[in-house]
């Protein structure tokens, strides 16, 4: 449990000796260009986090088996076709099922109007067997995102979209958190001990991430900037920040000058890319290159933000099972607002 007992167990975790956890500087070739004072930046590895993240949940799920004969279980829902959400759908459902819990999932053609989604939701819903429902996004044009994640019951919100959980959030209550910020929040706090009193900027207004990411990061007392596509000059904004979280969606956005010296940077973005020989590769909003020898931490692209991404939700669905038959929520309350 860390000092003040929140996320406890997240620093208990990077105390240990996973590999990775206190991953020496990388240097050499990842080091970048020779630069005069060049800081040696620290690769924050998120895969390793995950796996031990996952790992605990694992543990958690066989115990959960064992002494109340109950499986965790979780809906996954993708509607249409697009190749990005298919991986992830995909991978998702291979982790649960790594994890011990039960998966289910439902794929949707593209012409899925919003009443029969709705319809699904409210099946599942009423399924005792599933504790946890994702709808992938983002949905077809015709389907509005905010009536269907708001049809979710908030218990079962492991995305923690829906208006319930977003007030909670917000209020500093308990509740269902959305994965990409808590895992993005687990990194950090891991990284950096408390973040209190430093400055994060939030590049990026969604409601996935930027939003209930500087939500987060304010329970933390961080002083919070919010910054996004039509901030003026958000690169000197940027350069302001002791931690950059960068979430839009545009590859290499974040040059070398956005960054502080010493800074740590979250990495959101995830762009699939073709390269000269024909194949692809994932980049984030972060011209990684440029960062090398300038930040002091950051998340890869790929192997930091997407794993951590995964491993909470599982730990969501997790929470959300326990909590479904009064067992007491195991993660630490957030400090309220005053
Ligand atoms: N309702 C909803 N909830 C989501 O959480 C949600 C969503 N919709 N829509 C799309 C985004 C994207 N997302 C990712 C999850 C894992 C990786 C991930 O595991 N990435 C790996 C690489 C995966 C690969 O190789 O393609 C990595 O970064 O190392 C990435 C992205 C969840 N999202």
């Amino acid at each position: 449990m860390s000092p003040d007992g929140r996320f406890g167990e997240l620093s208990d975790a990077a105390a240990g000796s996973a590999p990775g956890s206190t991953p020496e500087p990388r240097e050499g070739p990842l080091a970048g260009p020779p630069a005069e004072n060049a800081i040696a930046t620290r690769l924050i590895d998120g895969k390793s986090y995950a796996r031990r993240l996952t790992d605990a949940v694992r543990a958690d799920v066989t115990r959960l088996k064992n002494e109340h004969g109950l499986q965790p279980g979780l809906a996954v829902v993708l509607v249409g076709h697009n190749p990005a959400s298919e991986v992830y759908v995909r991978s998702k459902i291979a982790h649960t099922e790594a994890a011990g819990m039960r998966s289910v999932s439902h794929l949707l053609p593209g012409s899925t109007t919003e009443a029969e989604l709705l319809d699904l939701v409210g099946r599942l819903n009423a399924d005792p067997a599933i504790h946890g429902i994702l709808v992938q996004l983002p949905l077809p044009t015709g389907i509005d995102p905010m009536a269907v994640t708001d049809a979710i019951h908030p218990d079962k919100d492991v995305d923690g979209l829906g208006q319930v959980n977003v007030g909670r959030l917000t209020l500093g209550l308990r509740g269902l958190v959305p994965c990409t910020p808590l895992g993005c929040l687990m990194l950090l706090r891991a990284e950096l001990g408390t973040l209190r009193g430093l400055h994060a900027v939030v590049v990026g207004k969604s409601n996935l991430v930027g939003r209930p990411m500087a939500q987060l990061l304010l329970h933390e007392d961080c002083t919070v900037t919010v910054a996004h596509l039509h901030t003026p000059d958000v690169g000197a904004l940027a350069a302001q920040a002791d931690i950059l979280v960068v979430a839009t969606g545009q590859k290499g956005l974040v040059r070398r000058d956005w960054i502080k010296p010493g800074a740590t940077v979250i990495d959101v973005g995830i762009t699939r890319v073709a390269t000269a020989e024909g194949r692809t590769r994932l980049v984030g909003d972060v011209q990684f290159d440029e960062a090398l020898g300038r930040a002091g931490r950051i998340t890869p692209v790929p192997g930091g933000v997407g794993p951590m991404t995964i491993a909470c939700l599982l730990r969501n669905t997790l929470r959300a099972a326990r909590l479904s038959i009064g067992l007491p929520d195991d993660e630490p309350a957030l400090r309220r607002a005053d």
